[in-house]
């Protein structure tokens, strides 16, 4: 199947069923004949979740009724073709042709011609792309514009634009294996240009890498990981001999991160998903690593755990995931508004629950990949107001020593957007 068709059905896969792109893109990956095909495809995905509104308006613009039922997939793949005239220089009669082709492929053989008539009218037409709303100018949802009016009066605009950006890639030197500066001479060595982030293991590399071209990637030498996550580990300051606990653990970046920083800490890493539980057990052997991986629910650590309190907790709590959009475009059209009370209820059971479980004198540090507010600050403001055990303890990179926690936000010092708060227990 040509590569247009398999994008379309990626699209299809996240806007029609909800899934994430991460997995949809992956499972049609596996049929495209080329890693060139691949890299088109990730390309188109990402670009049409990234503009959807523009494109999707664009499309209605030219059709008389919209595409229902089994044909619904040929709107996905007017995307994509819509996507290659706007965003790429593949040039026009091979974007239209091939996209064309695609829906022969998808066995739409009748409506061929639809879909060239449609592709051409929008090429001849040359109309720049509509504007007229906010959710079209921004490419945003209307919902989360409003959120981000109201928590950030005077950044939203930036941190919408930030999310549209193309994240760095970022990788966290494995300081068991040696220091940032010798792997930064190793990267050097390959002609990969790359420099050390402010986090003491951190380096961003001027472009993505694929991971087979770093040296000693597969023997641990590092692992890929954003800034802003790199910071879990280096706020939490894991102590060798200590109980830890990693109570939302999965896929196991900031696990390993831990036990880098402490490798004869014991540390248990939990996650109520067991498929994604899987891959922290795979980002371990990778590593070297070792820690005791268990599938429980972080809101009933009784169940699972007979062992003594933690001297510290990682609660890297379910989120709303808004500031890593520009990593996952995909997350602006699979959150609803009402998702961010649920989640924030969520974070809050989990959040109390593991309190119980911290000794006292232990340290808890919450972590959020949000820029929403309620599942940040006000999350740990509540937190403090029925909770007289606890203490809030700032944190230097912290803008103002007042501020509740830190939130980093998207593209900030070429970080995703990320929020921490670190609590004590009272002894
Ligand atoms: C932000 S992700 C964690 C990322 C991870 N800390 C890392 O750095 O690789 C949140 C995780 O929380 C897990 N989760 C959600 N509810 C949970 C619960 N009640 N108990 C344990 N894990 C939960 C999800 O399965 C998801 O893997």
């Amino acid at each position: 199947m040509n590569l247009r068709a398999l994008a379309a059905k990626a699209i299809f896969d996240v806007l029609e069923k909800g899934m994430s792109l991460s997995v949809a893109l992956p499972e049609q990956q596996q049929h495209a004949v080329s890693s060139k095909d691949k890299a088109l495809m990730a390309e188109i995905c990402y670009g049409v979740m990234r503009q959807l509104p523009q494109l999707d308006k664009c499309i209605s613009d030219c059709l008389t009724k919209p595409f229902k039922g089994k044909q619904r997939i040929l709107h996905q793949l007017l995307l994509v073709g819509c996507y290659q005239l706007y965003f790429t220089r593949i040039p026009a009669h091979a974007a239209i042709s091939e996209t064309a082709e695609a829906c022969r492929q998808l066995r739409f053989d009748g409506l061929v011609k639809v879909v060239n008539g449609v592709l051409r009218n929008i090429q001849r037409s040359e109309k720049p792309l509509n504007t007229d709303s906010d959710t079209l100018r921004y490419n945003t949802p209307a919902w989360f514009i409003k959120r981000l009016q109201q928590a950030y009066p005077k950044d939203w605009q930036q941190i919408i634009e930030q999310s549209h950006q193309r994240p760095p890639m970022w990788l966290r030197n494995n300081q068991l294996s040696q220091t940032r500066d010798s792997y930064l001479a190793l990267l050097a060595e390959q002609q990969i240009n790359a420099k050390a982030g402010n986090s003491p293991n951190a380096i961003l590399l001027d472009s993505a890498k694929d991971v087979a071209a770093l040296p000693g990637f597969m023997q641990g030498t590092a692992s890929v990981q954003d800034g802003a996550a790199q910071w879990a580990a280096t706020l939490l300051a894991p102590q060798n001999g200590e109980l830890i606990l990693d109570a939302c653990a999965a896929p196991g970046g900031k696990t390993c991160h831990i036990i880098e920083q402490a490798p004869l800490a014991e540390v248990v890493a939990v996650d109520f998903d067991e498929k994604r539980l899987a891959r922290v057990q795979q980002n371990l052997d990778r590593l070297n690593l070792k820690a005791q991986v268990i599938h429980g629910d972080a809101a009933n650590i009784d169940a699972w755990w007979q062992g003594a309190k933690f001297d510290r907790i990682l609660l890297d709590a379910p989120c709303s995931a808004t500031g890593v959009i520009r990593r996952h475009p995909d997350i602006k059209w699979l959150r609803k508004n009402n998702d961010i009370a649920e989640l924030a209820q969520l974070q809050r059971q989990i959040f109390d629950h593991c309190w119980q479980w911290l000794k006292p004198g232990g340290t808890l540090l919450y972590a959020t990949c949000s820029i929403l507010p309620e599942e940040n600050r006000q999350q740990i403001e509540a937190f403090l107001a029925r909770t007289p055990d606890a203490q809030l303890v700032p944190i230097s990179q912290q803008m103002n020593e007042q501020d509740i926690g830190w939130q980093i936000l998207p593209g900030q010092d070429n970080m995703d957007g990320f929020y921490y708060a670190r609590l004590v227990k009272a002894q």
